[in-house]
């Protein structure tokens, strides 16, 4: 198989690819669109992306483009750890502290807020597509002394110096990646884990009544069907307007969940099954 990843080369998302897909052709996109694009045109048979993180929560882009602009399921779940570090350029390294600029993805930035905050504040803090991305412009651009934050893979990758080591605010930093596929089945993969989720996207009623819900939360809850995720992301048709993540810790196949989606159905909302898959564990190295 041919499988799209946010890159370039020691980006968290190659990490967890390169752990799950050990034998399969990998490919380097830019952005999290180009990876879903690639596979919405069948360029790749899957792809794989960044969905939450312990810390920052949701990859809205990732969350919004599965709602809004392609029509591809999740075979699988990788949860990975997260340690970010801070890293320069070796021939930058006795000034480290005068950095010009810090780099990294706006997630990665977002978990080291309050080191950045205490130890760099001023500081021009600069988005760049993944912390890859990053690493790799500081080694190619030494004259600027910027600093970047990513693993110790893109470090080793890019040839530079770790001068902080796990700067993220909190301990427990973990991302869940999705991978993705034009087809529902779901992907057996030879990592730790195989509990089975659903993943639903609702949409209520246009027209809105009290408890509405209400009523949806105790569609599964009666059916003892536990959600171990609900959250509300804009629908873009105006303020107030969401639709909502569902994850079940349940396979769809099965009459209660059957039963639950039924239900939701006849309540008036609209459902969307993205995937039924099995959540698996990345290890660190
Ligand atoms: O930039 C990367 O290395 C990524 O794989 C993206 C990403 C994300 O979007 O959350 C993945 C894991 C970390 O949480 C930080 C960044």
């Amino acid at each position: 198989m041919k499988i799209a990843y946010l890159g370039p080369v020691a980006s968290f998302t190659h990490h967890a690819v390169k752990k799950a897909f050990a034998k399969d052709e990998l490919a380097s996109y830019d952005t999290i669109p180009d990876c879903l694009e690639a596979l919405t045109a069948s360029q790749v048979d899957r792809a794989v992306v960044p969905l939450e993180n312990a810390l920052e929560g949701s990859v809205p882009i990732t969350v919004d483009y599965l709602f809004h602009d392609v029509d591809v399921h999740i075979t699988a779940e990788l949860v990975s750890p997260i340690e970010q570090h801070l890293m320069v350029h070796p021939s930058n390294y006795s000034r480290w502290e005068d950095v010009s600029k810090i780099m990294s993805h706006s997630h990665a930035l977002a978990q080291c807020h309050k080191y950045l905050y205490y130890r760099f504040r001023g500081k021009t803090l600069q988005p760049s597509t993944s912390t890859a991305a990053a690493a790799q412009y500081v080694s190619e651009h030494p004259d600027e002394n910027a600093g970047a934050i990513g693993n110790a893979l893109a470090a080793r990758t890019y040839g530079l110096t770790i001068v902080e080591e796990n700067i993220h605010d909190f301990h427990f930093n973990h991302t869940r990646f999705v991978v993705l596929s034009r087809e529902a089945s779901a992907d057996r993969l030879t990592l730790e884990g195989g509990s089975q989720k659903s993943t639903l996207m609702v949409t209520l009623p246009s027209d809105d009544r009290p408890g509405k819900l209400h009523q949806v939360l105790s569609a599964f809850s009666w059916r003892h069907l536990n959600l171990s995720k609900i959250e509300s992301r804009p629908l873009k048709t105006g303020l107030g307007n969401y639709f909502f993540i569902i994850d079940v810790e349940q396979a769809m196949e099965g009459v209660l969940m059957k039963g639950a989606i039924d239900e939701l159905e006849a309540l008036g909302c609209t459902v969307k099954v993205l995937g039924s898959y099995h959540k698996y564990s990345i290890p660190a190295n």
